[in-house]
């Protein structure tokens, strides 16, 4: 699913409206009966009081329109207008007068008003500020934001939770609306997904409000959401007279005294993610637990305690390296010679990419379209720090553009970039913050890059098999208990969950006025 710009969604409305010959009355019309009808599903007439509190532009109108309709349907509403700025949208002032016909007379709020009273059973419509905000609210419209966030109220927000820029981090954070569940129009918001910006979203969802398909579908975005239709496009299925040498040799250089367990899940996982053979290049000292925890796998060893040399006869078809492999001075030697005559694909990890960032004269040496998966802390020792989120994402992509790599940026929602594109995930846990889960990550890609996935499509798919495989073992396990090995065990679930379950289930119509 594709991640517009505000600027690209005012595109859309505005082709939608050209295109469908309809007024941007009626598209607000559709957008609140798309919210009505959520709600309407869930409530089902339930007596509970909502307190809509509407803004003065196309956000607050469509909180005014969603008013009508509840109203209309005998739901117990309270309608709040927060007069933050006399420049009405002619949209909402046309619902403010159909409110009025129907002699529901909303509570104007502004810098004197008294902030009003909510029940911690009740039920908050947040349509202050939309995709429109473009400065930070006036202290009086922050110190309602706060209130609001104070109550136990369940907070629904239209379209954004107000307060919250589509492309940068709010300056003040006590200024938007923390949101139990955003509706979001036709298309999620590149902030839903980022560490700053996410954390006002609990849930959130997107409403179909059949903007212009033409359009939609012909708009590049920079950024992509990746679920499982979008995995589905690139899958690779097996072949019935394929034989192992047809799915690739993966070789996993890395361990050090203490860390060969790093090594050992790597290797498990490249496995598991389909590769026809794996091979482990350890130091002696982890020959007997590779090959006693993973039979499957084949051992080459070098110096004793840490990697010393990296030199090998096979031919592997990929190299995941830089796992559990410390960056002792005989070791950065040892990659340095290595990475200067290799001519392998490579996915880089952990120490790796350690000794890159202290040696960044190495990273010319990269084979083109190298994987790089940094957690947090590495991604800064690469690029520098950053300001904010916005910041760290221009950084990896012009580090990426630049270099020629795949950047996987681990998080809660990891995002790839590769070519000036960003691909965000959407699978995965708060568990997954646990040891070695991200040398599991490091082997399935290695895995599947073997198997002959280019590199961005075994990186995306990596990264949502990775998620779905701790999604699927959290139903047994819950967050604490989640280790890797769980992981890399449900990663035969997760390939099989590309097929069988539906993505989500079908929405259902609701009988309204209008239809
Ligand atoms: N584009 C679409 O697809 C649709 C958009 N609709 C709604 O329209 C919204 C966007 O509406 P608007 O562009 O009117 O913008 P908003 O309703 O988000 O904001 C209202 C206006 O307030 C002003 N403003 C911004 N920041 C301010 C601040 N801090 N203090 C005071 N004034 C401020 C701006 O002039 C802005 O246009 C969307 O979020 C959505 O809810 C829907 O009506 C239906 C379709
Ligand atoms: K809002």
């Amino acid at each position: 699913m594709k991640v517009f710009t505000a600027q690209q969604i005012y595109n859309a409305d505005k082709a939608t409206i050209e295109r469908q010959q309809i007024s941007s009355d009626e598209l607000m019309e559709r957008a609140a009966t798309q919210i009505f009808n959520w709600m309407h599903l869930r409530m089902q007439g339930a007596p509970v009081k909502i307190h809509l509190f509407c803004g003065i532009g196309n956000n607050g109108g469509d909180g005014l329109a969603l008013a009508r309709q509840l109203w209309e349907h005998g739901y117990n509403i309270a309608v709040y207008v927060v007069k933050y700025s006399e420049k009405r949208s002619k949209d909402f002032l046309t619902n403010l007068d159909r409110l009025k016909d129907r002699k529901i007379w909303p509570v104007y709020l502004d810098a004197d008003s008294e902030l009003p009273s909510i029940g911690p059973d009740d039920i908050i419509v947040d349509a202050i500020f939309g995709i429109g905000l473009n400065r930070t609210p006036d202290d009086w419209v922050s110190q309602l934001i706060q209130h609001l966030n104070k109550t136990k109220a369940f907070i629904l927000s239209v379209d954004i939770p107000s307060g919250l820029f589509t492309d940068s981090v709010p300056k003040d954070s006590a200024s938007v609306i923390q949101s139990n569940y955003v509706l979001s129009f036709q298309v999620p918001k590149l902030v839903f997904f980022l560490p700053q910006t996410g954390i006002y979203v609990e849930q959130w969802e997107v409403l179909d409000i059949g903007l212009d398909t033409a359009y939609l579908m012909e708009t590049e975005t920079e950024y992509e959401l990746i679920a499982k239709n979008e995995v589905l496009q690139f899958y690779r299925p097996r072949t019935k007279y394929s034989h192992k040498g047809t799915y690739g040799h993966s070789l996993i250089i890395g361990g050090s005294y203490g860390k060969i367990g790093a090594v050992t899940l790597a290797s498990k996982s490249a496995l598991k993610a389909g590769s026809g053979l794996v091979t482990a290049y350890v130091p002696e000292c982890g020959y007997q637990i590779v090959q006693t925890s993973v039979p499957e796998v084949m051992v080459l060893t070098n110096g004793e305690s840490l990697i010393e040399a990296i030199d090998f006869e096979i031919e592997p078809t990929v190299i995941g390296i830089g796992i559990g492999m410390g960056t002792e001075d005989k070791t950065v030697k040892a990659l340095e010679k290595f990475l200067k005559v290799n001519k392998m694909p490579l996915v880089v990890d952990a120490d790796a990419l350690n000794i890159l960032s202290k040696n960044q004269n190495l990273l010319q040496f990269l084979p083109k379209e190298s994987i790089l998966t940094p957690h947090p802390k590495e991604l800064e020792r690469l690029v520098g720090k950053w300001k904010d989120d916005f910041e760290k994402l221009k950084k990896v992509k012009e580090f990426s553009e630049k270099q020629n790599v795949v950047m996987v940026i681990k998080g809660a929602h990891t995002i790839t970039f590769f070519k000036g594109r960003g691909y965000i995930n959407t699978t995965g846990n708060p568990g997954m913050a646990t040891a070695g889960s991200g040398d599991t990550l490091t082997g399935i890609i290695t895995g599947l890059v073997a198997q002959g996935y280019p590199s961005l499509h075994a990186a995306i798919l990596g990264v949502y098999i990775h998620g779905k495989s701790a999604d699927l073992s959290i139903a047994n396990k819950g967050y604490q208990a989640l280790t890797a090995t769980d992981i890399i065990e449900s990663m035969g679930s997760a390939f099989i969950d590309l097929f069988t379950s539906p993505e989500k289930e079908a929405p259902v119509e609701v009988e309204t006025n209008e239809n």
